[in-house]
Order: structure tokens, then C-alpha cells, then sequence
């Protein structure tokens, strides 16, 4: 008999759809599976303000094709700089749901990012009272702290004081990849909350070397050792509503990719469903999938669940070599790979 199940249609909480050609080009993918994605703001000139939201917001919309559904949820750069009355003006927005803070120079297009937390405190504390998320890059950028251990010094720095000063402030941790990470959130108070990616679930390090190097597998925070991917999947299907999904899903062109300075992001969004998929099945918790990928998240921010579905069935396809985006290819995750399972539509 071929294996099938239904669950209710997913939402990404962490997704790069770049601009222009790149964005349109994405697009689709997402769409085509889940109904609403949080949409990252680190855009070339970030999204820092409400009227920028709108625009790309716009941007967004104007680029689905005619027979998709989709929401973009938009979020706000957070600078040093922002000013606090922005926040009210967010909140009133309808369409803003977070504000993602971003060090500055940890990851992609992050040069704008905070330098110092305590500068933020101001517009923290009217997120905290006006009950706007805050979504964290979480990893320090001291150059003195390896590149491995960036998330989990984050935690004892940054993330311990911020949740002990803004108690009512509700936070995301996106893409964890480590068993502190995991162990934090889950002590937390409801507040905390964390969302976990396909690849970090799938991958571990040995992947960025494997044969040589591979640049496609490099994202940040890195790709972390097996003991800890295992505390990953641990915390995905424990049913344990304060981990939820976000692909991460980061195009870049191969040019970008296959460089003397490569650029971290992995594209996803192809295969996501189908990758989560995957990893539940072999977890032996494809039951507990449904409420990862689509109730979790939608709790958290308080948003309405999904009403329609989505039915992925056991079938093999093969992704790819490469993704045609405008001017530029993107090689997406598994390129020239077998899936296990197919969405069917
Ligand atoms: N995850 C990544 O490696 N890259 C993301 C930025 C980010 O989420 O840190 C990107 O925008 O390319
Ligand atoms: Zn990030
Ligand atoms: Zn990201």
C-alpha cells in the first residue's frame, strides 16, 4: 500500500525571500506548501521601518502567481537606532508580527545589526509592553569565542539577561542547532520559544567536508557535531510546543555560493515539507509532525491554525541539479538527489 497522510497546511516561522528576480523566483516554492511564512528583513538595505515593511510586503504579494495563497508575515530590523515609537506603529500595522535582532556582522547582510543590546533596551521594553516578538539570531560575534561554541555563549550572555529583564517578552530563538539551546528553551518560561531547521535536523558537521568542501552545506550558525543534531531532533518531535518549524531556508546564487568567501544560507524552501518529513518518519514520529509545523508556531504568535491541508504521499522524485532564479542558479538542498516523500497537489 502507498503510504500517505494529511496534515493541516504548515507555516514557515523563518524564511529568506531576498527581492526582486531571487524573491519571485522563490517564492512559489513557499507558497506552494505553506499558507503564511515569517519573512526576514536582512534584506541588502534591511528592513527597518514600517513603511518599508509595507512596500516588500507589497513587493511580495504582487509576485505570487495568480493561483497561490499565500501570507507573508513581515518583520523589522532591528538597529541600533530604532526608534521606540516605531514599535506602536508595527503593532497597529496588522501585518508586522516581529522584530528580529540580528548582531551585527554575524550573518548575511547583518552589518546594520545591533552592536550592543543595552542600546535596544528602550524599544525592547515597548515590545515587551506592547507584546511584539523578538526573533534572535542567537550567536555572539567575538572573535575570541570559536566558531562552534557562538550560539551556546550567546545563551549564557545575552539570552539569560535578556529574558530576566523582559520577563514578559516574548522571544524566538531561530535555527538552534545545540543541546544547550534546547535545554534553555525548554526550562523557560512560555515566552521562550525556538524554531528548528530541516537541515540543521538533518545534517551534522562532517557534511561541510565530506569529500572536500562543501560550500552549499555551509550556513550559520554552523552545522554542529552529531550529539548535538541528535538533541535536535530530540526537541522537533518531542510534541513539545515550544519548538517549531523554520526553514531558514537562504537562497544565494552558486556564484555566491562557490567562492573564495562563500556566503552562508541554504535553500530549502524546494523540499522543505518533504525534508521535515524525512526526519519525523525516522524519528518514528510522523504523528507528531503536524503539530510541529503547523499549530506550534501559530500559538506562539497567536495566529489562527490553518483550516485547509496538505497530503504528502511516499514517492521518489529527484531534486534538481540546479534552480533557474532570475539571472542567477541556486543549488538547492539534496541537488541531484532522491526525496523519499512527494507533496502532492
Ligand atoms: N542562515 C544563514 O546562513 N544565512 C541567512 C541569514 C541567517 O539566518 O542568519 C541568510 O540570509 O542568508
Ligand atoms: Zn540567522
Ligand atoms: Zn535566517
Amino acid at each position: 500500500m502507498v503510504k500517505r497522510f494529511t496534515l493541516i497546511r504548515p507555516d514557515d516561522w523563518h524564511l529568506h525571500l531576498r527581492d526582486g528576480a531571487m524573491m519571485a523566483a522563490a517564492l512559489p516554492d513557499t507558497a506552494r506548501h505553506f499558507a503564511r511564512a515569517i519573512v526576514m528583513p536582512n534584506l541588502q538595505t534591511p528592513i527597518t521601518t514600517v513603511d518599508l515593511a509595507q512596500a516588500y510586503r507589497d513587493r511580495i504579494l504582487a509576485a505570487l502567481p495568480a493561483d497561490m495563497r499565500f501570507e507573508p508575515l513581515m518583520t523589522l530590523y532591528l538597529t541600533d537606532n530604532m526608534p521606540v515609537s516605531e514599535i506602536a506603529k508595527a503593532k497597529n500595522s496588522g501585518f508586522v508580527q516581529a522584530v528580529k535582532y540580528y548582531p551585527t556582522g554575524a550573518t548575511t547582510h547583518s552589518e546594520h545589526g545591533v552592536t550592543d543590546l543595552k542600546r535596544a533596551y528602550s524599544v525592547l521594553a515597548a515590545m515587551e509592553k506592547l507584546d511584539l516578538p523578538l526573533l534572535l539570531h542567537g550567536e555572539v560575534t567575538d572573535s575570541a569565542v570559536d566558531m562552534f561554541d557562538r550560539e551556546a555563549v550567546f545563551i549564557d550572555r545575552h539570552l539569560m539577561p535578556l529574558t530576566r529583564d523582559f520577563p514578559g517578552l516574548r522571544m524566538v530563538l531561530e535555527h538552534i542547532t545545540t543541546r544547550a539551546a534546547v535545554d534553555f528553551v525548554r526550562q523557560a518560561p512560555n515566552n521562550v520559544a525556538a524554531t528548528i531547521t530541516a537541515h540543521h535536523l538533518l545534517l551534522n558537521r562532517n557534511a561541510l567536508f565530506e569529500g572536500g568542501l562543501q560550500p552549499h552545506h555551509y550556513c550559520l550558525p554552523l552545522l554542529k557535531r552529531e550529539t548535538q543534531r541528535a538533541a535536535l531532533v530530540d526537541a522537533a518531535t518531542s510534541g513539545n510546543p515550544k519548538f517549531f518549524l523554520g526553514t531558514d531556508s537562504a537562497p544565494h546564487s552558486r556564484q555566491a555560493k562557490e567562492s573564495a568567501c562563500g556566503c552562508a544560507g541554504i535553500y530549502t524552501a524546494h523540499a522543505a515539507m518533504e525534508l521535515y518529513t524525512e526526519i519525523f518518519e525516522r524519528a518514528g514520529a510522523l504523528d507528531r509532525l503536524e503539530a510541529f509545523a503547523s499549530f506550534h508556531g501559530s500559538d506562539f504568535y497567536r495566529l489562527p491554525r490553518n483550516r485547509d491541508t496538505l497530503t504528502l504521499e511516499q514517492r521518489s522524485w529527484t531534486v534538481p541539479e540546479e534552480l533557474y532564479f532570475g539571472k542567477d542558479t541556486v543549488v538547492p538542498l539534496r541537488a541531484g538527489k532522491t526525496m523519499a516523500w512527494t507533496v502532492l497537489t
